[in-house]
């Protein structure tokens, strides 16, 4: 009888995965056995926190006392939240969150402790940046804070998946000691998706492009939609594609270090969709007024393509190619953004 119970609980979760992230979902079911529950829960228990840290209904010491208290949670048996706001979009998982619990108590400790561990910086970092002085709104202001934030929210994904891919015996303990690589891989994809969701979170009231950066060019960020503002408004996004190129070469280090099948498909498929993503986003106005996402189509064949290494380095070549094709010679950053071509390509 506990068996079943058991296997219900774990198909509850995997359930939980699937309506999360679809497609994401599939990759994480086809990491090997050593990894796939601890990598399904540490990805549950983050969807967690990121629907706290998400939801704008609760009020700013509620929410940080959830985020600080986070890593504790995930040890309370029965533990689950219904204050989200009704339109958050993952609540069902918190509401049900006492079943992501029972499996997380069920994984060897070795998981659970970095698991926690990533919890605790990641919650407090959340914390930190919630209860920040944001003022002016613009909430992200130095290069530095940008960093800092997609550090806590992605960076320590990094972090925390090198230190599981270790522990698990699927990849060598080297994975897990240089930070900075680990870093980058979070840092491309949250950057590339904070490009890309300007209108969303606009929409949301939320700002994360940092002020250091945009305002070189203009003194009001919303301004950018208006037609009258076009040239400014290359400018700025070219800009931030440009912050953006320089991890390329840490995730490159990275995934060309990656020895598991299992392990490298679920690094490299991320990546693949980001740097293709960067280059439809760079010097495309659509991003101002709406979320531009890579065709179905295309996503189909990057993933299929992103099982060696030779295929990802052609298909980051290609898109760097196709970046640099879409580079205007009267932007203010062409001169910068060719440098940053230039590097990326030699590297490659
Ligand atoms: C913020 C983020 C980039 C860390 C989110 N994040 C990712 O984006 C997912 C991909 C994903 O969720 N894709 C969604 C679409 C989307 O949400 O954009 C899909 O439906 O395909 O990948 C990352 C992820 C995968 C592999 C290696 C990583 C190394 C460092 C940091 C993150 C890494 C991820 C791994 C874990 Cl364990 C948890 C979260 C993530």
């Amino acid at each position: 009888q506990k068996l079943i119970a058991n296997n219900e609980r774990k198909k509850r979760c995997y359930d939980f995965l699937d309506k999360t992230s679809r497609s994401f979902s599939a990759v994480i079911q086809e990491l090997d056995d050593e990894l796939r529950d601890a990598i399904c829960l540490f990805y549950l228990v983050l969807r967690g926190l990121d629907t706290i840290e998400d939801d704008m209904t609760l009020d700013l010491d509620r929410k940080c006392e959830l985020l600080r208290s986070f890593d504790k949670i995930i040890f309370q048996r029965g533990w689950n939240f219904k204050e989200n706001g009704p339109n958050e979009k993952d609540r069902h998982l918190l509401v049900d969150f006492q079943i992501v619990i029972e499996e997380f108590l069920e994984l060897p400790k070795k998981f659970q402790d970095v698991i926690a561990d990533i919890t605790n910086q990641m919650g407090n970092g959340m914390a930190d940046y919630a209860s920040g002085d944001h003022r002016e709104n613009t909430a992200v202001a130095t290069i530095k804070d940008f960093d800092l934030y997609c550090h806590y929210v992605a960076g320590l994904v990094g972090w925390g998946l090198s230190d599981l891919f270790a522990a698990s015996g699927l990849e060598d303990p080297s994975i897990a000691k240089d930070k900075r690589l680990s870093d980058s891989m979070g840092m491309f994809l949250q950057k590339t998706n904070i490009i890309r969701d300007y209108r969303e979170d606009l929409d949301d009231g939320r700002q994360f492009w940092p002020k250091e950066i945009w305002g070189k060019y203009t003194d009001d960020f919303a301004g950018l939609v208006k037609p009258e503002n076009a040239k400014t408004a290359q400018a700025v996004l070219s800009a931030m594609v440009l912050n953006v190129l320089e991890h390329i070469p840490d995730v490159l280090t990275y995934l060309k270090s990656l020895k598991n099948q299992s392990v490298f498909n679920f690094c490299a498929i991320p990546q693949v969709m980001a740097i293709a993503t960067l280059a439809l986003v760079f010097n495309n106005q659509d991003v101002y007024h709406r979320n531009v996402k890579i065709r179905k189509g295309t996503a189909v064949k990057l993933i299929m393509a992103s099982t060696n290494m030779d295929n990802v380095v052609a298909i980051f070549r290609e898109y760097i190619h196709v970046l640099s094709t879409k580079n205007d010679a009267a932007d203010p950053n062409f001169i910068n953004i060719s440098i940053a071509v230039g590097k990326a390509e030699q590297w490659i």
